[in-house]
């Protein structure tokens, strides 16, 4: 899969425009993404980055690390997802980077992600939702997906770039993940639910295919 990975990173380029300043999600993926664009360096102005860690890479390659409030909309934002269905709708957050990059995406006009070919399935939810939550509203939240029928599982030990906690929601089959998303996001305490439906992606290139 690490083949795969590496080509979709590589694939991303094509879309990233002379002088623009691209937007860079997180993860094993993206990390090849981030090598591929260190060949271009010098005809990009620079990229707005979804985490500490990769922040750190883009650093270490030379990469102009700016901020979103400064940069204003972005024209692309290339990312990797745990899940993606066949419209192009996403779990994030695995790596526990969802709310900057759910903020990125949203600032983009253009969402291009990159996935191997087993991140694809048909129904989203086999791998466990990801809830970036308030500390203090654990309890509360967990609750409150129990009574939708979820079974939440806190990943005790980490701590989000945002200071906050993070929890796994396993056993839901997600039919209508629009409707999921706007509900959870109704639920004081949540700060971001990994559900990128609302605005799913909008190229998904699995290895070096479009999907
Ligand atoms: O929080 C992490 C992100 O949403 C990643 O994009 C996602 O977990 C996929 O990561 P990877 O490319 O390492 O499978």
């Amino acid at each position: 899969m690490s083949n795969e990975k590496r080509l979709a990173g590589e694939a991303a380029i094509r879309y990233v425009e002379d002088g623009g300043i691209v937007g860079v999600g997180t993860g094993s993926t993206v990390a090849f993404f981030i090598d591929a664009l260190a060949d271009l360096k010098d005809r990009i102005q620079g990229a707005v980055s979804s985490s500490e860690q990769s922040t750190a890479q883009l650093k270490r390659v030379g990469i102009p690390v700016l901020d979103l409030n400064a940069t204003g909309p972005l024209s692309i934002y290339v990312d990797g997802a745990d899940e993606c269905d066949p419209y192009k709708r996403l779990i994030k957050g695995g790596g526990a980077a969802l709310t900057r990059e759910k903020i990125i995406a949203a600032a983009s006009a253009r969402f291009v992600c990159i996935i191997d070919s087993s991140k694809r399935v048909e129904l989203l939810g086999k791998f466990p939702l990801p809830i970036e939550v308030i500390p203090m509203a654990r309890s509360l939240v967990g609750r409150e997906i129990v009574k939708r029928g979820g079974n939440p599982v806190w990943r005790d030990g980490v701590v989000t770039d945002n200071g906050n906690w993070v929890i796994d929601v396993h056993g839901w089959q997600i039919a209508d993940p629009v409707a999921l998303e706007k509900d959870l996001n109704q639920i004081p305490g949540i700060v971001t639910v990994g559900l990128f439906a609302q605005r799913a992606a909008d190229v998904v290139l699995i290895g070096d295919r479009e999907m």
